[in-house]
């Protein structure tokens, strides 16, 4: 550990550098969810490994296939990019994955700057992917950066599968990762940077996720809109019939109404209970972040709970309904009503899938509406959950407290990363989440952002662990 003070001063006086390639990378609008920004996460794809090869990696692209859209169209997966840094049979491998698609963004949903132009204000770089999760995996480049010009031995191997398809339930990437298991089984530990701290002042390290069940509910009442003058009152409606059962998945206090998923949650014990009250979380804080008028609860336990140990149900929006400004009186023809529910151990995709179809089956049959209903499942996630107490952590612990002098929170996270319990089977090694970015960096949301301080000390934490992980 001789290195890491230069490895610091390093990574202080280059910092602006970094921030340029953040800025390269945000500017490349690799949204998975868009068909039509496909070429761009290919080039986010191809942008990843230019980067990683330039810094003398070893760098191939896994071809993931093709997407099948619901029009029937195909469309090519963007490449995973695998890295790999030393061969030394005498180290330990490190995997690290990231990804660096993004969700959707448009100034006009309510940005003060432009989405894919990173730019600074008040220490606070905003931009689509700043947070989640283009600045992590540009924190790791620049620690390689910094290793690579003070010519200082890499202490460890390391070896990265970058995806651009996670916020898309990263569609072929567990294939990917079975097809090259051969590449990966060498794997000692592995990292994700991809979640947030709890607050804004203190570092977590994080040793559980969420999963993730979407689905479509699509009702169609007739062949094409109709006037709601002329047929209102005489057509049974499909958006009638969706907001009817919409409105009977979850209570008003989030109590999902899905008989069967309460009985499938893992029983609390009282080990698991005792770590909430040490953690570091203030309601008041939590809710002037999220800027919304309630909570559920005004427990810090029970709030985190919620967010981390119980499944929770989202309603996300209708296609085909009219939701723009001004007052159109049409009926629309077809709706489907998207919903998610995110789950926890021990419920399974498999089941949930079973316990909401017949839950919904069943609305449908009490309907009795004329119109046709059919549920789709979307994508699917497992969660997951590690033991925190093993030397990965402790590497990651060390890392956090020679940075920011303090021994860091350890957390769940509510989000759901899919490949995370994948990557954890095939390599048999522990994983852990190392979030660099701050809890009000509002990924997913308007003006996403990381702070320029938690970037740079982010690089600097993910430096230390790199050594710590030798040790
Ligand atoms: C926690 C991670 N940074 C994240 O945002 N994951 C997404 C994954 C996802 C699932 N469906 C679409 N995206 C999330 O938790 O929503
Ligand atoms: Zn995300
Ligand atoms: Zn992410």
């Amino acid at each position: 550990m001789e290195n890491i003070d230069a490895v610091f001063k390093s990574i202080d006086e280059h910092q602006d550098e970094f921030i340029d390639l953040l800025r390269e990378s945000v500017a490349i609008r690799s949204v998975s969810a868009d068909p039509a920004r496909r070429g761009d996460c290919i080039r986010m794809s191809e942008w990843a490994r230019d980067q990683l090869r330039t810094l003398g990696a070893e760098t191939s692209f896994w071809d993931l296939g093709k997407q099948q859209l619901q029009s029937g169209e195909e469309l090519p997966l963007p490449p995973a990019v695998f890295g790999v840094y030393g061969r030394d049979k005498s180290k330990k491998t490190l995997l690290i994955y990231g990804h660096l698609d993004v969700q959707p963004a448009e100034k006009e949903d309510g940005w003060n700057t432009d989405p894919f132009e990173l730019t600074e204000i008040d220490g606070k770089l905003f931009g689509r992917g700043s947070t989640d999760d283009k600045g992590p995996v540009i924190a790791w480049i620049a620690v390689l950066k910094v290793l690579k010009n003070l010519g200082i031995e890499l202490p460890i191997n390391i070896k990265f599968v970058l995806e651009c398809m996670e916020e898309s339930s990263s569609e072929g990437l567990e294939k990917g990762l079975e097809d090259n298991i051969d590449k990966i089984s060498d794997v000692t530990y592995s990292c994700i940077s991809d979640n947030y701290w709890l607050g804004r002042n203190k570092p977590c390290l994080t040793y559980g996720l969420r999963g993730i069940c979407y689905y479509f509910v699509e009702i169609s009442c007739a062949r094409q809109d109709l006037h709601s003058g002329i047929n209102g009152g005489s057509v049974p409606e499909a958006l009638n019939d969706l907001m009817w059962i919409m409105s009977q998945l979850v209570t008003v206090d989030g109590q999902i109404l899905i008989p069967g998923i309460a009985e499938r949650v893992a029983p609390l014990t009282k080990d698991e209970d005792d770590l909430y009250d040490k953690i570091d979380f203030c309601v008041d804080t939590f809710k002037q972040e999220t800027g919304s008028h309630g909570l559920i609860s005004d427990s810090k336990k029970n709030l985190l709970m919620n967010r981390w140990r119980y499944p929770s149900l989202s309603l996300h929006g209708v296609e085909g309904a009219f939701s723009q400004p001004g007052a159109k009186t049409v009926i629309p023809a077809k709706v489907i009503g998207k919903f998610s529910l995110r789950i926890v151990p021990h419920m399974t995709p498999e089941a949930t899938d079973k316990l909401v179809t017949s839950y919904l089956d069943s609305l449908w049959a009490k309907r009795k509406s004329p119109n046709t209903f059919k549920i789709t499942s979307g994508h699917g996630g497992m969660p997951w959950v590690a033991d925190f107490r093993d030397a990965n952590f402790s590497a990651g612990s060390r890392a956090i407290e020679r940075v920011y002098g303090m021994t860091p929170d350890f957390t769940r996270e509510g989000g759901s990363i899919p490949v995370t319990l994948t990557i954890q089977d095939l390599t048999k090694s522990p994983v852990m989440l190392l979030p660099i970015g701050a809890s009000d960096d509002m990924a997913h949301s308007q003006n996403e952002k990381i702070n320029r301080e938690n970037f740079v000390k982010g690089m600097k934490v993910l430096a230390a662990y790199l050594f710590e992980l030798a040790v």
